[in-house]
């Protein structure tokens, strides 16, 4: 049986190219306008892979020459004083754009918490105005990591017009505005989830095959169709004994070489791309904001 010679989606190196274009603009803003862009990173409680990722984008919104507000607050923190934090940072002129780090303790209402967040700075994309623009097709602050597997999929593919593809995953942060974009790139899409029956069968049909459930080695080499481009989304730390840990995703990775025409590694695929996109929405909501103070409109 003649096998396919897999090639491997390089997200680090993608998200070194996206980081290096947000990082020029903002030197140049910075240089002509004299304005910088803001970012405030929100976790509430000690969630320690959280906390890296926290750490992780606080220091890449430095490293492109953003300021970075990051506040950390107690696990006991109540719903009134987490809504009186995203005030303050809506009405702060220095922060352009606001991530409320998820989940939350579960005694707080994320999506009021969400919800509260102001359009214009909302660039992770989960409040309620972001989500029905997308959901219309219409110019909308989209959230990071559907937004990076987006762009990974248009710098291999090209245009994915007319391509069928599946989105295991159905969450409001992934799969489902997942599938919302690749239905406004002209996708034919289908999206399962945990009632779907046969997602295999679904799955052997995709050309494309975004897989986000967080169920480590669910998509097996027989799911995949030959040829398809498989983005695997999911990343789980298990232990390797002796101690250590390691990343997967929810492909099995090996199987999946030979049979998928291009393959996300997990890490080094969709992780680095999520970071990238939060600096380029950050950008991209600053300048909107720049520009409606100065012409008088909102953003
Ligand atoms: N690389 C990155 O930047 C990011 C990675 N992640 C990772 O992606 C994964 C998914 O995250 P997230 O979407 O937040 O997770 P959630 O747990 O919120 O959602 C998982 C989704 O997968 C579905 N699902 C679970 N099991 C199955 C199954 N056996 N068959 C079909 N569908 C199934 C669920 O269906 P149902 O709705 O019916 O319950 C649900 O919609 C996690 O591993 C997470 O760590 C998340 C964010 C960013
Ligand atoms: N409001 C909100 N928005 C999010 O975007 C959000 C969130 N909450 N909660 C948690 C998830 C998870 N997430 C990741 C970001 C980067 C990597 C990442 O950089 N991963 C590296 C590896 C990192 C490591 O080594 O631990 C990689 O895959 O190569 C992973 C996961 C964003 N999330």
């Amino acid at each position: 049986m003649s096998t396919i010679d897999t090639r491997l989606i390089d997200g680090k190196q993608h998200a070194a190219a996206l980081t290096a274009r947000v990082s020029a603009e903002v030197a140049q803003l910075d240089r002509e306008q004299g304005q910088v862009p803001g970012l405030a990173v929100v976790l509430v409680g000690t969630d320690a892979a959280s906390e890296v990722y926290v750490r992780n984008k606080t220091r890449q919104t430095s490293s492109v020459g953003m300021r970075s507000f990051a506040h950390t607050l107690p696990a006991d923190t109540s719903e009134a004083e987490l809504l009186a934090l995203v005030a303050r940072l809506n009405a702060d002129p220095d922060v352009h754009g606001i991530l409320v780090q998820l989940p939350l303790p579960p005694s707080i209402d994320s999506t009021l918490v969400l919800d509260a967040i102001d359009p214009a700075k909302d660039v992770d994309g989960l409040g309620q105005v972001n989500v029905g623009r997308v959901t219309l097709g219409h110019p909308a602050l989209v959230p990071c990591t559907p937004l990076g597997c987006l762009l990974l999929l248009e710098a291999e593919l090209g245009s994915l017009s007319g391509l069928h593809a599946v989105v295991v995953g159905r969450s409001n942060l992934v799969g489902r505005p997942m599938s919302q974009l690749l239905l406004n790139a002209d996708c034919t899409v289908t999206t399962a989830h945990i009632h779907t029956v046969d997602t295999a069968a679904h799955a052997r049909r995709a050309d494309i095959l975004v897989v986000a459930t967080g169920r480590p080695g669910l998509v097996r080499g027989d799911w995949i169709k030959p040829g398809a481009t498989v983005i695997d989304v999911g990343i789980t730390r298990i232990p390797t004994g002796s101690g250590k840990t390691k990343l997967v995703g929810d492909v099995v990775f090996e199987e999946a070489l030979g049979v998928a025409g291009r393959i996300t590694p997990v890490p080094g695929g969709v992780g680095p791309m999520t970071i990238a996109c939060l600096l380029s929405n950050t950008l991209h909501a600053a300048r909107r904001q720049w520009a409606g103070r100065n012409t008088g409109r909102a953003a």
